[in-house]
């Protein structure tokens, strides 16, 4: 009997070289209305889906292959005889390869200014029916749903048959697409719905690239891009020059791009293990690098480099001479570029949004043993809520410096705290189980240049020990965000040393 194909695709890339090699193996072609076009104009021949229906394609396409004319023939188990008589019987020809891409959704919510209805009408029913009704019956029926499939599928039937292996790993491939596509449906219909956190949480991403390892050596690890992921995300940066990145890579950069998105004006953020160890800013970039550098000289080994600015040749040349993993910008310079592309090892990502605000509706997740936490993302608190509670107010310097360091503070682990100038952190004490430890670190890291410089922390303080400490060391003023039953104890502390504080009445832990 003729081996029947079935084909109906939207991206009608290369379909047209697989149906002429599947009509030379001698398969009969079924087609759907703009598929039959595309082939039929190419001279292969096709029998029009109408034809195996009985049906007209009606309601503007929204109904084509809904027919058991069509899903009889995908879905009869041919070892199983009851089956193949019943098609038999009802004149139901068996489809032997099915290829079918969908209604390109994803393609049309990512245009700007997308209507629902449009949105609506890109939704493909029967395309994924037949999918999941063939990927059911895969060792039957050869499923194709990736152009990118086409060649080694017919390859395989130029020598015979398509093999149970590359089947299966067909089925497998229709069940990821049809549940990313339905999730993009459910996640597009909740964007624009009317919000609140979703019943079943669906979330969409496509694989970017397997890593060489996770966070050790001894685990496996691959990248996921989200599906429409914002422009300025690390995901969209593109790696110019380097070793292959590692996950460790991909997790410190996209902390570092987070910092540097809450600056306007040139700034350099060096990191190391989640934590920046030195941000500086400057009128311009290399400034602000040079700044960043001086902030921890030693820690910065090894680091991770992101800066707001175009990498430029000065700038590169004051890089190049130290041992980084990675510089990410918005681009480089050709100066820059021949600089630092001496450096076989250093992977230079660029990344041409970086300035871009995060927006709201991105999430912040966190996976846990057997769950994911979700939450909105924790954006920058707003200035104006600032309020001195000490009987000296900050001077003008000393308020910049202030709010510099409040930018920096929520970007460290918590317990966080961090010393700076107005320009440029000077110790930065990460991720401690209490507060005080978190400030002696800083002001360790600080060492001279903790006399005269400002204290930000990201949360209250339980006790007046930090303030007294930060006194001994010669902070001059503290923004935090109160809160504590014994805040007047720290406040009492403040006023005992001539420091300001400010409270932000808003609380930045980072976990
Ligand atoms: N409604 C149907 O019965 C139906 N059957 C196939 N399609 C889709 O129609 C598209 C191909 O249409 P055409 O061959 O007319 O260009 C494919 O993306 C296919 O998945 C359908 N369209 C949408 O649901």
């Amino acid at each position: 009997m003729k081996r029947r194909a079935l084909i109906s695709v939207s991206d009608k890339t290369g379909v047209v070289d697989f149906a002429r090699r599947l009509h030379a193996l001698g398969f009969e072609i079924v087609s759907t209305g703009g598929t039959q076009k595309a082939l039929e104009s190419s001279g292969i021949p096709v029998l029009g889906i109408t034809e195996v229906t009985g049906f007209p394609e009606c309601l503007d396409g929204r109904l084509k292959t809904l027919h058991p004319a069509v899903h009889g023939g995908i879905l009869a188990m041919r070892s199983n005889p009851e089956h193949m008589k019943q098609l038999e019987e009802l004149g139901i020809v068996p489809i032997d390869v099915l290829v079918i891409n969908l209604y390109p959704f994803r393609e049309t919510i990512l245009r700007p200014g997308v209507t629902l209805p449009e949105a609506i009408e890109n939704i493909d029913i029967g395309g994924p029916t037949m999918l999941r009704a063939a990927a059911k019956n895969w060792q039957d029926v050869a499923v194709v749903t990736d152009p990118g499939d086409y060649d080694a599928v017919v390859c395989e039937l130029e020598q015979g048959e398509v093999s149970r292996e590359t089947k299966y790993a067909l089925a497998l491939k229709v069940f990821e697409t049809t549940a990313q596509y339905d999730a993009m449906i459910a996640g597009y219909l909740r964007r624009v719905g009317p919000g609140g956190w979703p019943e079943r949480l669906t979330l969409t991403f496509d694989k970017a690239q397997d890593l060489r390892y996770g966070e050790n050596p001894h685990q496996s690890a691959a990248f996921y891009r989200e599906i429409g992921a914002p422009a300025g995300t690390i995901a969209a940066a593109r790696q110019l020059h380097g070793k292959e990145l590692s996950y460790n890579n991909i997790g410190d950069a996209g902390a570092a791009v987070d910092i540097v998105k809450d600056f306007s004006v040139p700034c350099a953020v060096a990191l190391k293990h989640a934590n920046p160890c030195g941000v500086g800013i400057g009128s311009c970039i290399l400034e602000a690098f040079v700044r960043a550098r001086e902030a921890d000289p030693v820690s910065i080994y090894g680091g991770i480099v992101a800066l707001n600015r175009e990498c430029d040749g000065e700038t590169a040349a004051e890089l190049s001479k130290l041992f980084l993993e990675i510089i990410i910008a918005p681009s480089f310079s050709p100066e820059a570029l021949a600089i630092l592309e001496k450096k076989q090892n250093l992977r230079l990502m660029a990344l041409p949004g970086i300035s871009l605000p995060n927006t709201p509706d991105m999430l912040d997740m966190k996976k846990v043993g057997g769950g994911l936490l979700v939450q909105s993302l924790d954006c920058p608190s707003p200035e104006e809520t600032l309020r001195v509670v000490t009987r000296r107010a900050p001077t003008e310097a000393e308020l910049t410096a202030l709010r510099f360091g409040w930018r920096i503070v929520r970007h460290v682990k918590s317990n966080a705290v961090v010393l700076t100038t107005d320009t440029e952190t000077v110790g930065v004490g990460p991720g401690q189980t209490n507060r005080v430890t978190a400030l002696e670190l800083a002001i360790k890291y600080a060492g001279d240049k903790a006399r005269g410089s400002v204290m930000a922390s990201d949360a209250y303080f339980p006790f007046r020990d930090c303030v007294d400490a930060a006194a001994a060391a010669g902070v001059t003023a503290i923004i935090q965000p109160g809160g504590s039953i014994r805040d007047q104890q720290s406040i009492d502390a403040c006023d005992e040393a001539g420091i300001a504080m400010v409270f932000t009445g808003v609380r930045h832990f980072r976990h």
